[in-house]
């Protein structure tokens, strides 16, 4: 089933995202993907994500290196006047996977699909993404690593030699047929790359990693999307803000948000000041490393029950009621990458900076050999 209507890029009319809300913006006002006037935003509308999205590369913040290498990309596949080579796209959650996915091709002028690897659960849900696939034109297919094998088996031809293999019926009866496509591109997204076979990972030409942002780009995003919110910001609450985003542009959009909800009612001209962006972050509960009230659960369950570890995932996953999926995804890779926990063939491991952080002191082990837990723990989270 086609998830998402497919749109054509370029600069043409059809130059604005799928699901764009009706209306202009009025020349000189705000920018692109803006709401209409008098139509506020609304969180729990996707929306959002989709008017704060860049629609164009050179709005991408950051990832400087991974934008170099698209754009040497586009530009010999235009002058080339061929079809873009398969582009894996992997990186933790709200990183810029699907926003990439989605720039490519506005930028190629290409149509675009958009399908979803769990939802394709056999070869002929593939099927009409395959034979709709218009010359040059983008799949994109997100947690392609949830694709069953058939699936996945199905997609190796049209992938390779833009070709599927039908089977139709079976026994004495059973035959193939062998459909051409038009050449297109598969756009694969993944927050585990380690989970993709070897034959579906060799099929993509271009392999690019999206890691955690710099403070400074957080800022860049915060302050950009302050302006299409139609709102104002310090630059000291936009760095308050980026510096507790756990290197993640949705989460900095997601704070932007509750920040300014806070702003509306404390502050007459509703402008994000440092003292708004503080008391929103508390009511949050995020503390000055961006860990939310879910991360320091992780860490309080690994040092409270399994004594700081080695515990392993499913373990940890059961103790705190959450599928080991979440952790996995949405908590351990901030953890890990901020050095809070260690993932070691025995299961995960509190650190010392974590006991630190959380306001503990380190147990001394023998593999505990930091001698700097003289330092006072960090009490105070706020
Ligand atoms: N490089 C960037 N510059 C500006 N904004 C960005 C950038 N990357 C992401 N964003 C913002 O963060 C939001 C989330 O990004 P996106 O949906 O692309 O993440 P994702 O990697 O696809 O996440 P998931 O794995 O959950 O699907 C976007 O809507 C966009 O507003
Ligand atoms: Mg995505």
């Amino acid at each position: 089933m086609v998830r998402e209507t497919v749109f054509q890029g370029g600069s043409g009319s059809g130059d604005e995202p799928p699901r764009r809300p009706p209306g202009g913006s009025p020349p000189g006002g705000p920018p692109p993907g803006s709401p209409p006037p008098g139509q506020p935003f609304n969180p729990d509308d996707d929306q959002f994500d989709e008017a704060l999205r860049p629609k164009h590369l050179e709005q991408v913040i950051g990832q400087a290196k991974v934008v170099e290498r698209i754009q040497v990309m586009l530009d010999a596949t235009r002058k080339r006047g061929d079809t873009l080579g398969h582009l894996l796209l992997d990186g933790p959650p709200g990183i810029g996977k699907t926003t990439l996915a989605t720039v490519i091709p506005r930028e190629l002028g290409v149509e675009l699909q958009i399908a979803a690897g769990p939802a394709l659960s056999a070869p002929k849900d593939l099927l009409p993404y395959l034979t709709n696939a218009s010359p040059g034109s983008v799949l994109f297919i997100d947690e392609i690593h949830r694709l069953p094998a058939a699936v996945e088996e199905f997609l190796y031809p049209a992938m390779e030699d833009f070709r599927i293999d039908i089977a139709l019926g079976d026994g004495l009866n059973a035959r193939t047929i062998n459909m051409q496509l038009k050449p297109f591109t598969v756009i694969g997204a993944t927050t585990r790359a380690g989970m993709l076979t070897a034959p579906m990972r060799d099929r993509f030409v271009y392999r690019e990693h999206l890691d955690f942002y710099e403070v400074e780009d957080l800022v860049e995003i915060i302050r950009r999307n302050a302006v299409k919110l139609r709102t104002t910001i310090t630059d000291t609450a936009a760095f308050e803000i980026a510096r507790r985003s756990q290197g993640t542009p949705r989460k900095a959009n997601n704070l932007l948000l509750r920040t300014r909800d806070v702003a509306t009612l404390r502050d007459d001209k509703g402008e994000i000041t440092t003292e708004v962006a503080a008391e929103a972050l508390e009511m949050l509960e995020i503390d000055t490393f961006g860990l939310e009230r879910q991360d320091r659960r992780y860490l309080e369950t690994l040092m409270d029950i399994f004594g700081g570890g080695p515990a392993g995932l499913q373990a940890i996953a059961h103790s705190m009621s959450v599928p080991p999926d979440t952790l996995e995804d949405d908590i351990e890779p901030f953890l890990l990458r901020s050095g809070l926990i260690q993932r070691t063939p025995r299961g995960r491991v509190a650190t010392d900076a974590a006991y630190r952080h959380v306001g503990r002191t380190p147990p001394r082990t023998p593999g505990n050999a930091d001698d700097s837990d003289d330092e006072p723990p960090q009490k105070k989270l706020f």
